[in-house]
């Protein structure tokens, strides 16, 4: 067995206020500190949980922002920060890789964070801060998860699906629960700026969730501006542009053996990895713990949402 393998889960993660944090990678004292972190009417948070198109998110909200600038213009794209990577220009709220001093950013700043509800600044629910939440169906996150785990260096390399499944249910896993995560966020909702997506709905119609971001982040852009974000939004563009698709990180932070970020982007993959028994376990324990919220996702393409 890998060294990895055999290490404990505490190995690699702390918990603290009720989240997973991966170890070395934050302080408890950072994380209070965001508690009165100054937020901005400004500012743009998009909160995901783990392997829930974060990264692809991103690049849209990103790319909305600058292609604004170019709108008028009607030109090849927007010069704004180009040499800059997407972690860069939309950080991550709770893990400062870059060292920035977020104070001095200039509006509007573009934020990324998986943290819950619960931990995030206390100044977001009195702001017009706009939070952008993408929520994926869990069973395909947690596959995503599942191969993330063996190329990632802060997390414990899972043992098998059957292991993880066990650990990802009760919350034991980076990020803790996906179940109070997207309670905790959706239950937020009428007091936040808030617009609500899924990953599955970006997947069936990429151009409609772009328009429902720019409406909802007040941008009008021209139709051609609104095909080239597309374009650059794809799977298979994003996969090889170097700004996105977070090879840029060294291997000591995140990625090992070679391991692609993008690795696959669709739905429904957690047929080709869960048994029978495993997928009714999990959709047991999904219909009790989401009885009484009214969200339905999509689980197979050729299915409607249930
Ligand atoms: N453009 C595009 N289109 C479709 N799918 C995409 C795209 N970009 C990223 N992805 C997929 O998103 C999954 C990674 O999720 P996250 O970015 O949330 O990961 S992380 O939590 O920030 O580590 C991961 O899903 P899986 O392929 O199922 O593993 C990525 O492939």
């Amino acid at each position: 067995m890998a060294d990895t393998a055999a290490k404990s889960s505490e190995t690699y993660m702390f918990q603290y206020k009720g989240y997973n944090f991966p170890k070395d990678t934050v302080t408890p004292e950072y994380i209070d500190s965001l508690e009165d972190f100054e937020i901005r009417d400004s500012d743009v948070f998009l909160v995901t949980y783990l392997k829930s198109g974060t990264v692809w998110t991103q690049q849209i909200i990103i790319l909305i922002h600058e292609e604004e600038g170019s709108n008028a213009a009607e030109s090849e794209g927007s010069n704004a920060a180009e040499s800059d990577t997407n972690l860069k220009r939309m950080p991550w709220l709770e893990y400062n890789l870059e060292g920035q001093d977020y104070n001095m950013r200039p509006s509007p700043r573009l934020f990324t964070s998986h943290l819950t509800y619960n931990l995030m600044p206390k100044m977001l629910k009195e702001k017009k801060t706009k939070v952008i939440y993408v929520a994926r169906n869990p069973k395909d996150a947690m596959v995503s998860l599942f191969h993330f785990s063996k190329i990632c260096t802060y997390m414990e390399t899972a043992k098998n699906i059957g292991d993880l499944m066990e650990k990802y249910l009760s919350g034991q896993v980076v990020a803790g629960s996906w179940f109070d995560h997207v309670r905790g966020w959706y239950t937020h909702r009428e007091q936040l700026n808030f617009l609500f997506l899924t990953y599955e709905e970006m997947i069936q119609d990429l151009r409609g969730a772009v328009l429902k971001m720019c409406h909802f982040l007040g941008k009008r852009l021209q139709d051609s501006t609104i095909d080239r974000i597309v374009e650059k939004a794809t799977f298979k563009n994003m996969k090889n542009d170097p700004k996105a698709n977070y090879e840029f990180l060294p291997e000591k932070a995140i990625l090992k053996d070679n391991g692609k970020f993008l690795r696959k982007g669709t739905v429904g993959d957690w047929k080709n990895t869960l048994t029978v028994a495993q997928s009714e376990h999990f959709d047991e324990v999904y219909r009790q713990r989401m009885k009484d919220l009214p969200l339905k996702f999509v689980w197979d393409l050729n299915e409607d949402a249930s």
